[in-house]
């Protein structure tokens, strides 16, 4: 095989309709720099995946090949163990890679050594099986596609994990070009594959070496990647800019939920091997180590939800004031008074959502109501202004406002255009965070179907 990590000479592989050029950084050796201004929800980017596959919880509900999900699905005679939407994506599928695993896949699955692997492990060993097959379909040399791809991947950063080796993969003939490619591409999995997801639900692990080329990670990032599945293709990653990039302003995204204050550290340190200097983590080590547990007490909980929901201006944003300002976070954490720092404990956050999944659909609407207020503040404070939890718990304090409104309290004459026009506000809030990542994932299903439903109910109400 020829030595493609010796022809890497420029960055002719970034396609020329995105908006990002690669600088050299000190610390994370290249960085992804905005070539001009850019507005808020703008495709930054968008690159097909080298190689997916499906979580095994979505294996039988979702194509093998464009991910999508589907109430009926076709499975392949041959192995029992792909499905597919129809014949188109059977044989896409089966030219990219199928057709090197097929007659083996299911038996190494079924092996001692593939069963007893961690399920990480499993993932990790499947989605490097699809991709060498898909290498080894092709014939050297490499078409200009594929090879740039493998170019780039080879080039990716291996991370601090490098020296573990690759795991057990499906027997494939004719055989990966040698084991030295196996480990050269393995090294690379942890630190720079991602996780595909729908309405912010993980369905599959995936390949982009070019995203993964240029993308750093920041907790407070400008920009977040969505997939976008269709038809016959293989997913494409967009990554979408959250806010307004000034020209030569570095685009980052997130590489896991920012709101992980504690264990994100460690998450950095062991799998990515880099120490995160965002604004968000300075603070963090500005206030200690340690940040506080929130109290346990009920009247005390209340007290610093109430505390929280004031320091964000959450009521205010609720009735569309201008409270996020323009490229930032609605208050910065800088201004945090300490009493209020155990907020960013990890376990406040799912105390909340426990609490507003629970009364919601127990019906403790006014329990619903203070949780929901309160979580949608702590949002504001550890997301950047659009990030789609945010429109997404919007969404879902809509449903419970009409749940609240119409199906417990069935109001009349004003209350009814009272509560109709709570609902209706929620809904335009949601809508006006949602649009900027716009549609993704699943496109038949999602929250701007919801929202669409829920507008006709109400609106006949
Ligand atoms: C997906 S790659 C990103 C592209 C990488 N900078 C490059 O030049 O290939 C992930 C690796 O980039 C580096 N990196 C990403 N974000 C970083 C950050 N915020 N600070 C320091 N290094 C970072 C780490 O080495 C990480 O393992």
């Amino acid at each position: 095989m020829q030595d493609l990590r010796s022809t890497m000479q420029s960055s002719d592989w970034i396609p020329s309709s995105s908006l990002v050029e690669l600088h050299p950084d000190p610390t994370k050796r290249n960085k992804a720099i905005a070539r001009r201004n850019i507005p808020v929800g703008s495709t930054v980017l968008s690159t097909p995946a080298f190689a997916t596959a499906l979580l095994d919880s979505e294996k039988g509900h979702r194509c093998d090949h464009c991910l999508r999900e589907q109430p009926s699905l076709k499975k392949c005679s041959g192995c029992g163990n792909y499905w597919y939407c129809d014949a188109k994506c059977q044989n896409l599928h089966w030219q990219t890679n199928h057709k090197r695993l097929c007659k083996r896949i299911g038996q190494f699955e079924n092996s001692v050594t593939f069963q007893q692997l961690e399920k990480h492990e499993r993932m990790d060993s499947l989605l490097l099986s699809h991709l060498l097959a898909q290498l080894s379909t092709l014939n050297e040399p490499y078409s200009p596609r594929e090879s740039r791809e493998l170019e780039v991947a080879l080039e990716l950063l291996p991370g601090p994990a490098s020296n573990v080796s690759a795991p057990p993969v499906c027997p494939i003939k004719p055989a990966p070009p040698s084991q030295r490619l196996v480990e050269d591409l393995f090294a690379r999995f942890g630190n720079n594959n991602f996780t595909i997801h729908s309405h912010l639900n993980s369905i599959a692990h995936g390949v982009f070496p070019v995203a993964s080329r240029l993308f750093n990670h920041s907790c407070v990032p400008n920009a977040v990647a969505k997939y976008v599945f269709s038809a016959g293709n293989t997913v494409t990653m967009e990554v979408v800019s959250l806010r307004d990039i000034a020209v030569g302003e570095e685009i980052c995204i997130p590489y896991i939920d920012p709101a992980l204050m504690q264990t994100r550290h460690q998450v950095f340190q062991i799998t990515y091997g880099f120490v995160c200097d965002c604004p968000a983590c300075a603070f963090l080590s500005k206030i200690g180590t340690s940040v506080p547990e929130p109290p346990e007490d009920a009247t005390e909980l209340a007290h610093l939800g109430a505390k929280l929901r004031d320091f964000v201006g959450v009521d205010e944003y609720l009735k569309g004031a201008p409270v996020v300002a323009a490229d930032s976070q609605p208050r910065s954490l800088d201004d945090l008074p300490p009493a209020l720092y155990c907020v960013l404990h990890e376990s406040y956050m799912s105390t909340l959502s426990e609490a507003f999944s629970r009364a919601s659909h127990e019906g403790d609407y006014a329990q619903a109501a203070e949780s929901g207020v309160t979580l949608l503040a702590l949002y504001l404070l550890v997301y950047p202004k659009n990030y789609p939890q945010i429109g997404m718990h919007l969404l879902e304090m809509a449903k419970t406002q009409w749940n609240h409104s119409f199906v417990a309290l069935n109001p009349a004459g004003e209350d009814k255009d009272i509560a109709k026009n709570i609902v209706f506000q929620l809904l335009d809030l949601a809508k006006s965070v949602l649009r900027v990542l716009g549609t993704e994932g699943d496109s038949e299903t999602g929250p701007f179907r919801e929202i669409e439903v829920l507008e006709d109910i109400a609106r006949n109400a």
